[in-house]
Parts: C-alpha cells; sequence; structure tokens
C-alpha cells in the first residue's frame, strides 16, 4: 500500500442527535482521486468538512497529512485546497483581484505572487477574463476560477465539493481532464459527486447513504464484485413487465432505460436469463439478455435504491 494521505476512523457528525455522518471509516492514498458517491443529504459536504478541519466530529479520529484533525487544522489549512460547493470567491472582485486576495490569505510571498498567478490565469484559460468581474463569468468560467484559486497555493491535497453541479458536459469532460494533470503533477484528490459517469472517473470511490459508507474500493472492482447480474429486456410491454418483476423474490431493481428494461437479479441465481425466460411475469419480451454491470447497478445493489 502506498502513503497514506486521510485516515479517517469512526467519523461522526451529529446534528442535534441525527447522525449528518455516521461511523465513517476512510483509507486514501497519496496520488490517488478518491471520489464520495452519494445522493443529496448522505453526508458528503459534511464528511469533506471535518476532513479539511473545519468542522469538529462528534466521534472518531481523523488524520490528514499527518495531522491529527481538528487540532492542527490552522496548520493544514496551507497544504490543502478546497472548492467548496456554492461559489466562494467575490463576485464583485475581478479575476485577477480574486487570486491576488487568495495569495494574501496562503501567504504566498509578494514576489512569487505574480508569476505562479500568471501561470494558472494560462493554465485555466482565464488571462484574457483577469479584468472581469467574477459574478460576470458563465458557470464554467466561475469553476476555473474556483480551482486556480483553491491550487494557488500548490496544496499537496485538494478537496472538491461536487465541483461540476453547475457546468455543461463539455466544461465536466475538461475539469476532469485538468484533475488528472493535478493528479499526475502529484495532488491527491477527494471530490464529491452525485455523477455516475463522474465516479468512475475516480481511482477509488466510497459510496455513501444515509451518513455511512455502502461500499469502497476501486470502481471495475466494485462492479465484478456486484451482489447482482444485470439482465436487459425489450418488448412492447416494458412498464408492465417492470411492475410484475418487482414483486418477484430475487428481482434486486428494475428500471427502464430507454427502449430496454434493466434488470438486476440476485447472485444467488445462477442463469438469471434461463430464470427470466418463459415466465408469466415476462411475457411479451421479445429479447432477454446478460449485460455487463455499471457503477449505477453498483449503487443500486449497495444502497436502498432498489426497489422504488
Ligand atoms: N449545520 C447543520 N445542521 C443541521 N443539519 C445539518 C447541518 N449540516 C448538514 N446537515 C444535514 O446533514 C445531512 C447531510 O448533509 P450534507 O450537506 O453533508 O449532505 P451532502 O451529501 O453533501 O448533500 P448535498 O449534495 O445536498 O450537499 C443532511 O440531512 C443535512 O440536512
Amino acid at each position: 500500500m502506498g502513503e497514506t494521505v486521510i485516515t479517517a476512523r469512526g467519523m461522526t457528525k451529529s446534528f442535534k442527535g441525527f447522525k449528518a455522518v455516521d461511523g465513517m471509516n476512510l483509507t486514501i492514498e497519496r496520488g490517488m482521486i478518491y471520489g464520495f458517491l452519494g445522493p443529496n443529504g448522505c453526508g458528503k459536504t459534511t464528511a469533506m468538512r471535518m476532513l479539511t478541519g473545519l468542522l469538529t466530529p462528534s466521534a472518531g479520529t481523523v488524520e490528514v497529512l499527518g495531522m491529527s484533525v481538528p487540532r492542527d487544522a490552522e496548520a493544514l489549512k496551507y497544504h490543502i485546497g478546497y472548492m467548496t460547493q456554492a461559489f466562494s470567491l467575490y463576485g464583485d472582485l475581478t479575476v485577477m483581484e480574486n487570486l491576488k486576495f487568495m495569495a494574501e490569505i496562503y501567504g504566498i510571498e509578494p514576489s512569487a505572487q505574480k508569476g505562479r498567478i500568471a501561470e494558472l490565469l494560462e493554465r485555466y484559460e482565464l488571462t484574457e477574463l483577469s479584468d472581469r468581474f467574477a459574478g460576470k463569468m458563465s458557470g464554467g468560467q466561475r469553476q476555473r476560477l474556483a480551482l486556480a484559486a483553491a491550487v494557488l497555493h500548490e496544496p499537496q491535497l485538494l478537496f472538491l465539493d461536487e465541483p461540476t453541479s453547475a457546468v455543461d458536459p463539455e466544461s465536466r469532460r475538461h475539469f476532469w481532464e485538468q484533475l488528472f494533470d493535478l493528479c499526475d503533477a502529484g495532488t491527491s484528490i477527494v471530490v464529491s459527486t452525485h455523477f455516475m459517469d463522474e465516479a468512475e472517473r475516480c481511482h477509488r470511490i466510497a459510496i455513501m447513504e444515509a451518513g455511512q459508507v455502502r461500499a469502497d474500493g476501486r470502481p471495475q472492482d466494485l462492479m465484478n464484485a456486484m451482489g447482482a447480474s444485470v439482465v436487459e429486456l425489450e418488448g412492447p410491454t416494458l412498464r408492465e413487465i417492470r411492475r410484475k418483476l418487482l414483486t418477484v423474490e430475487g428481482i434486486v431493481s428494475a428500471a427502464q432505460l430507454g427502449a430496454r428494461l434493466r434488470v438486476l437479479v440476485s447472485k444467488s441465481i445462477s442463469d438469471p436469463v434461463a430464470f427470466l425466460t418463459g415466465r408469466a411475469e415476462t411475457a411479451g419480451a421479445t429479447l432477454i439478455e446478460q449485460v455487463r454491470p455499471n457503477l449505477e447497478d453498483v449503487f443500486v445493489t449497495s444502497t436502498g435504491e432498489g426497489r422504488q
């Protein structure tokens, strides 16, 4: 195993008795992009805030870059970057003014500031926009500025809370390429998301639900180890087939994707296609075939998202 940048044991946060994060265990190695995948309200932001030292856990221990958190939070802040979910820069300052302000906060030497800011403006395609008020920029431009601000002081570890919620698919793809460039240059990254495709890009992920980690590992390993087989059906009566199948023992979930019904069948059934073929519930199906699992299937099988 490589060097560890984050270790959390039993990390918990209660708000008036409600556990927003409930006994989370995490081991994150240097040089990887680690994703928190989960729906709104599952505790991703709360977990991230504890890892950055901004929020004190109600229970458990947290170590980040060898420092005990929140005790060493002040020292830690110079080694981490944090891009919050909401845009946290100043809308009535220009791009340049925002970056200069952040450089002051991080204590970057005045002699080094100009060069570093110019480098980031160039890297994140903001040079032409340096006099633009941050409040007047598009979602994608703001996101690039927020990333530039978060890495200004060259942090070893970068936290990104749902960084691509407000940007179009092309900006999202481009953003992920930039994350891999940062990772390649030695930055470890923790990113939260509720997008499956985004989670699939991570080296490792933790699937979260109701403040707990339901599964964690490499996306491909999680798919291989899934407790269900995936079968797709075609036919004119998919809505009816779905309704009926959801009452059958051994069916984990059934969800329509375009002209196909995607059915998760428990691994306890050895031949899922034979199991679904020729039975009353699937009458009318014109095609029944087994397909490869994806991360959404893993998510459904490891959380309570199955039979809805
Ligand atoms: N300061 C607080 N006081 C009370 N409850 C809180 C507080 N902060 C978060 N919560 C609750 O804790 C739960 C987890 O919230 P959190 O923001 O961590 O989830 P999330 O997974 O980041 O969701 P989202 O994607 O919507 O940001 C939610 O039910 C939320 O309402």
